[in-house]
């Protein structure tokens, strides 16, 4: 696989206890979504606690592009939006880097509109089809120009005017989900998106809170069937985005699992469709005290004490899997050292993210000694408490092909495995998540880059 710049291998090793208070960057789905919306809407939008990272950077590139007027004073980003159906034509390609939900995402956002604009991204990125975003487009009107496969080059050119299409997302997913009602949004009528399970549901309470017109029905199963009518007038808002539940994760696990931790991270979102791994992980034993349950600008937010645990094995069921889905390469680092067996099930959503997740998580459990299955939709994890065995001696690095959550993952584990974990590249961390290695260090955690060591 091609690198825009050379890989940076890393290694964990064995930590002693993990304590402190840390404060996680902002949730990064809200995050791109408040520039997005905030660019789009007439009038200001003003925007604390967005995270930093690549994914940002980027949408914010993008919006900027389209029209949208994007400044930063000390903490707050102010964004003055062009007005629903007003985005204009980029006049370049939009670089979407490693980011993939920005780039669905997007692509529903102006794939409509009566120009061209055009998609590219990293190798990792090019590799995945687009199909599951590209479908229901070309049912809304959309041309589509591709690579071969429906990958990444994709230029797209909406009709003059798109038509409105009920669309039942054929699997559990957010990005086109919310890629459907984006493109609603410049679209005449009612836009109709029903899902299979609930999944994360920031772009139906963002859209509402900039004044869309859009209804929610919940049926019996957990579905649900979403109405926008498109063409409204969308105003700026202000938005105080909360910590990450997925950056959450990493220090988390880490600190259940290394022996005396003592750790709290604060302002962490607890928005119900984001804490399967929470629920997960306490059903297997995690002390993990929720304190200070709040709401805050229509999200629940909690700060969260993790003490290290005995964590015991169990079996995560399907329908979860939607509400902690970034979530299973750091739980089955977690179910490594659980007693017992932890049998994960529903996980083919996994093999479609960039890379086949599944893959890479069973290749770097067994390259450490895990005992593990690899099913086609699921993992087995046989744990060994006393980490015994686990890492790698020889220093053989994890494979983690451009995957932000696979390389933090294994770091996580080389701090509690009997010997270091090595991961190949940790350049991504440094674009998606450039806070981790400090705020894991600070914490007490041993990790270090391998100075001059090609992977
Ligand atoms: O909507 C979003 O912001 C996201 C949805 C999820 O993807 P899927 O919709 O493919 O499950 C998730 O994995 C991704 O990191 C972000
Ligand atoms: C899958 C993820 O992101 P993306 O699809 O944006 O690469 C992720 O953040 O875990």
């Amino acid at each position: 696989m091609s690198h825009a710049s050379p890989p940076k291998p890393a290694i964990a090793r064995r930590s002693p206890a993990l304590s402190g208070s840390i404060r996680i960057p902002g949730d990064t789905s809200i995050s791109y979504r408040s520039l997005m919306f905030g660019g789009l809407a007439a009038g200001e939008t003003r925007i604390t606690g967005l995270s930093e990272d690549e994914d940002v950077v980027i949408t914010s590139r993008a919006m900027q592009a389209m029209g949208a007027a994007i400044r930063k004073d000390g903490d707050t980003w102010i964004i003055n939006g062009v007005g629903n159906g007003c985005l204009i034509a980029p006049e370049a390609p939009l670089d979407f880097g490693n980011v993939g939900a920005g780039c669905r995402l997007v692509m529903g956002l102006v794939g409509v509109y009566d120009f061209d604009s055009t998609f590219v991204g990293d190798a990792s990125l090019a590799r995945r089809p687009r199909g599951r975003v590209l479908d229901p487009l070309r049912d809304m009107g959309v041309q589509v120009r591709s690579a071969e496969g429906d990958r990444l080059p994709i230029t797209l050119r909406g009709p003059r005017t798109a038509t409105p299409i009920t669309y039942r997302v054929p699997m559990p997913s957010a990005q086109v989900k919310s890629a459907v009602l984006l493109a609603g949004l410049n679209t005449p009528g009612i836009t109709t998106v029903i899902e299979p399970a609930t999944t994360r549901d920031h772009t139906e309470k963002m859209l509402k809170g900039f004044g869309a017109d859009l209804a929610v029905e919940t049926d019996a199963r957990g579905g649900r069937t979403i109405r926008l009518e498109g063409r409204g007038r969308l105003t700026g808002q202000a938005i105080d985005v909360p910590g990450d539940p997925s950056s959450t994760a990493f220090p988390l696990v880490a600190a259940l699992l290394v022996p005396d931790s003592d750790v709290t991270i604060v302002n962490v979102l607890m928005n119900p469709t984001r804490t399967g791994l929470i629920l997960t992980l306490q059903a297997m034993g995690a002390r993990i005290e929720v304190i200070n349950p709040r709401l805050a600008g229509g999200e629940d937010v909690a700060d969260l004490r993790v003490r290290s645990s005995r964590l015991k094995g169990v079996t995560v069921p399907e329908e979860r899997a939607p509400s902690m889905i970034d979530e299973y390469p750091v739980l089955a680092v977690a179910a490594a050292f659980a007693e017992g067996t932890t049998t994960m099930l529903g996980l083919d959503e996994l093999r479609g993210k960039e890379p086949d997740r599944l893959a890479a998580v069973a290749a770097g459990l067994k390259l450490n000694g895990v005992d593990c299955d690899e099913g086609h939709s699921s993992l087995i994890v046989r744990g060994r408490p006393d980490g015994k065995g686990l890492g790698n001696a020889a220093g053989d690095a994890v494979a983690t092909h451009l995957d932000h959550r696979i390389a933090m993952s294994f770091l996580v584990m080389g701090l509690v495995s009997q010997h270091p974990v090595t991961v190949d590249d940790t350049t991504m961390i440094a674009t998606r998540f450039p806070s981790f290695m400090d705020l894991m260090t600070g914490l007490g955690a041993r990790i270090e880059p391998i100075e001059g060591k090609a992977a």
